[in-house]
């Protein structure tokens, strides 16, 4: 056998530690499979002290992952820290400059950052590979990179925070609360470091950024995504999407036209009967449609030690084996800027929740906002008495544009009888 390929891992959290453990429990098959060993020289993390679970006293130990970079025996850096700046980005930085490939799994650093480390990387002529970033076990870069080169992508969406829809699959089964949900995907170790990141959104378009670039060749753009949560869905909402026949699902969604780049996340009401609305707990799912294959469905476990880590080797795996495609799989330079669509073309039909006061005339001032506008409505209900005098009132709109909706919402909002800011879900019918 040639060489070992010697890895340096910055990081032993949830994903650093399942790393270690396949690279050691899988040592002889990993090695057949590359026709080369992979052997874990250096391991760096916050806490020296630390009992991790797994043995790392066969290891150089760092104190500052940095250093990782003057190293002459290490040949790929593994960054499992996270973060899309500070000492991510300097390990990404350094490592790629000192001529060492660099894999990892922090979807920030890549989302916003991408581009310009995938440059360094091609000059230094390593590699840099982020496989676990997007969709933790699911190898959807390289399906749609690789396996889908052949064709001219339209559209790409999924399910991509596994917390999120941990907590949309566990309010709805068990009916607990928001809050409860959260801190056992914590305890599970589906969530970011700051949570918010996962409930807000801004996960899902950390990855929505990545796979934009991955399936047009445009420049990752994360500023351009418009990026709503899950903070604001209740119960009802699960009941009453339930009750027209949908599920909600936070979509991360990205499609090229000829007008531009539409990227969106934001909860969305699916179909039943959609292989989509199916995909439960930590789970997620990626649909991508090309111009020849049409439309390819890919499931898995999106969070979490075992899944992520499985990304992550087989990125080492893919590098031990020589494998140096462009990052994006297309040369930096030609990474297109894309021209973003505004939110306010999205077209599409709308779940509306208003929280109201049980008098006379109250439907009527709503329906009059909405005729004002032309916006007609497919499904209307009224659900319960409450003792304070007030209801729920559903509203499913037709077809109509983001700004319509939106400008009349907000004139709704203005009712003295509406209680509270109303909510509302889009409903894709993808
Ligand atoms: N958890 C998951 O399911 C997934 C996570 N990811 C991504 O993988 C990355 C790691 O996530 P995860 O394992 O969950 O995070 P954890 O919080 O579990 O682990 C982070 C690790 O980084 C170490 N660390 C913090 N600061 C430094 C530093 N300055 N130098 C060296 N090490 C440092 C910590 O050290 P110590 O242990 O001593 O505190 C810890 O070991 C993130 O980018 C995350 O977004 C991607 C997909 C799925
Ligand atoms: N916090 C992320 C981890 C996987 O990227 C999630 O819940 O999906």
């Amino acid at each position: 056998m040639t060489n070992s390929l010697k890895v340096a891992i910055a990081g032993l959290g949830t994903v650093g530690v399942g790393v270690v453990k396949i690279l050691e429990s899988h040592k002889d098959l990993i090695a057949a499979r590359c026709g080369r060993p992979i052997e874990i020289v250096a391991v760096s993390a916050s806490n020296r002290a630390r009992d991790r679970g797994v043995d790392i006293s066969g290891y150089q130990w760092f104190d500052n992952a940095l250093d990782f970079a003057e190293q002459d025996n290490i040949d790929l850096v593994v960054e499992l820290i996270g973060g899309s700046d500070g000492i991510a980005k300097e390990l990404a930085q350094q490592s790629l400059e000192a001529g060492k490939s660099f894999v990892t799994a922090n979807k920030a650093l890549i989302a916003h950052h991408g581009a310009s480390l995938a440059t360094t990387a091609q000059e230094a002529g390593v590699a840099l590979r982020y496989e676990a970033a997007v969709a933790g076990g699911i190898p959807i870069i390289k399906a749609v990179g690789e396996g889908l080169a052949a064709n001219k992508m339209n559209l790409i969406y999924g399910i991509l925070n596994g917390t999120c829809n941990y907590i949309l699959t566990q309010m709805e089964s068990t009916g607990q609360g928001f809050g409860d949900v959260l801190a056992e995907a914590q305890r599970l170790g589906y969530a970011e470091a700051d949570p918010t990141f996962d409930v807000d959104g801004i996960d899902t378009a950390h990855k929505l950024a990545i796979l934009s670039s991955v399936a047009f060749g445009t420049e990752t753009d994360f500023n351009s995504i418009y990026v709503e949560g899950i903070r604001r869905i209740e119960a009802v909402d699960i009941e009453y999407a339930r009750e027209i026949g949908y599920r909600i699902k936070l979509l991360g969604l990205a499609r090229l036209g000829s007008n531009g780049l539409e990227q969106r996340v934001h909860p969305a009401m699916v179909k039943l009967e959609e292989p989509i609305a199916q995909v439960e707990d930590a789970f997620n799912a990626v649909v991508a449609e090309g111009d020849f294959i049409d439309r390819t469905f890919y499931q898995g476990r999106g969070a979490g030690e075992g899944p992520t880590a499985s990304a992550v080797v087989a990125d080492i795996i893919d590098i031990a084996r020589g494998h140096m495609d462009a990052p994006f799989f297309v040369p930096a330079s030609e990474l297109v800027k894309a021209e973003p669509v505004p939110m306010d073309d999205h077209e599409g039909a709308f779940y509306i929740r208003l929280h109201v006061q049980e008098r006379p005339g109250v439907i009527a001032d709503i329906t009059s906002v909405l005729k004002d506008r032309n916006v007609s409505l497919d499904v209307m209900l009224q659900k319960g008495h409450e003792l304070d005098g007030s209801v729920y009132v559903i509203l499913v709109t037709h077809v109509t544009r983001e700004n319509i909706i939106m400008g009349a919402l907000q004139e709704i909002a203005g009712l003295s009888s509406v209680q509270d800011e109303p909510l509302t879900i889009r409903i894709e019918n993808l």
